[in-house]
C-alpha cells in the first residue's frame, strides 16, 4: 500500500495506462480488458489490472494537474515497480491543422509550471518521451491507419486562462507546440528521475483557435482509437 493507493505489492502490472479521469480507467477496464480487478478506490482514483491479448496491464486514474500526476507516477514506480507509464489524455489544440479528435504523440513537453524550476534550482529541464515507446506508437498508428501528429505539447497549470493575459498560448503556437494538457511534463519528469519509460498520447477534445469542444460524455466515450493504440504498447 502507498499513501494514495491501497493496491498490494504485485497487484499492479509493470505497464500502466494513465488517464486523468478515473471514470476513463473504469471504462477501459470494463470494455477493453478481460478479468479486470479494481485494486484502488482511495480518493475515487480508480485503478484496475486485467489482460489485453494475454498481456497483463493496469490502468490508473491520475487526476488533473502536475502535482496529482506526480503523486501517482511516483507511487506507481517507487511502491509498485512500474516500468512503462503511458498517459492517455485529452488536450486542447493550438494549431490550425490539429483538429478535434486528432491524436498527438507528445515527443517533448514545455511547461508554465513551477515544479521543474524548483527541482532544478531555477533552471530548465526538457521532459521528453521515451524513444522506444514513441517509435512503437508511431509504427502501430501506421499499421492501424491512425493519423497521428508528433511534436511538442505544453503542460499548463491553467485550464482557464486569465483575462488580463490575452492569448497566452500564442508564443507556444508560434514555436510549433501542438496542444495543451496539464500532466505530460510531470509524467516525463518523474519517469526521467527513476529511469523509467513514459509516453503521453493525447486526443484533442477542444480547439482554442476555432473555439470548438466535445462534451464531457464524448470525452469519456470517444477515445477508443487512442486507447487501442496505447494498449498495443504493452
Ligand atoms: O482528460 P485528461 O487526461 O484529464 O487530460 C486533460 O483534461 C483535464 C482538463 O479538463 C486535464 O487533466 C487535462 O490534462
Ligand atoms: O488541459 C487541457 C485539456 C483540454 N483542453 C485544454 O485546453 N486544456
Amino acid at each position: 500500500m502507498s499513501v494514495h493507493n491501497n493496491a498490494k505489492k504485485g497487484d499492479i502490472a509493470d505497464f500502466v495506462l494513465l488517464p486523468g479521469d478515473p471514470q476513463r480507467a473504469k471504462l477501459i477496464a470494463e470494455t477493453f480488458l478481460t478479468d479486470a480487478k479494481c485494486y484502488n478506490e482511495v480518493r475515487g482514483m480508480l485503478g484496475y489490472t486485467g489482460y489485453f491479448n494475454g498481456k497483463r496491464i493496469s490502468v490508473q486514474g491520475t487526476g488533473m494537474g502536475m502535482p496529482s500526476m506526480s503523486i501517482y507516477a511516483t507511487e506507481l514506480i517507487e511502491e509498485y515497480d512500474v516500468e512503462k507509464l503511458v498517459r492517455i489524455g485529452s488536450c486542447g489544440s493550438i494549431q490550425e491543422n490539429v483538429e478535434i479528435m486528432d491524436i498527438i504523440l507528445a515527443m517533448s513537453t514545455c511547461t508554465d509550471s513551477g515544479m521543474n524550476k524548483l527541482r532544478f534550482n531555477g533552471n530548465d529541464f526538457a521532459p521528453a518521451a521515451n524513444f522506444e515507446l514513441i517509435k512503437k506508437a508511431w509504427e502501430v498508428a501506421k499499421e492501424k491507419s491512425i493519423n497521428v501528429h508528433t511534436g511538442a505539447v505544453l503542460t499548463s497549470d491553467f485550464f482557464y486562462g486569465e483575462s488580463h493575459i490575452k492569448d497566452s498560448f500564442l508564443p507556444w503556437k508560434t514555436y510549433g507546440v501542438l496542444g495543451i494538457d496539464m500532466e505530460a511534463a510531470a509524467l516525463y519528469s518523474i519517469a526521467a528521475k527513476y529511469n523509467k519509460k513514459a509516453l503521453a498520447i493525447l486526443t484533442v477534445s477542444d480547439h482554442l483557435l476555432k473555439e470548438q469542444a466535445i462534451s464531457a460524455e464524448d470525452r469519456l466515450n470517444s477515445f477508443k482509437e487512442m486507447i487501442s493504440l496505447a494498449l498495443e504498447l504493452a
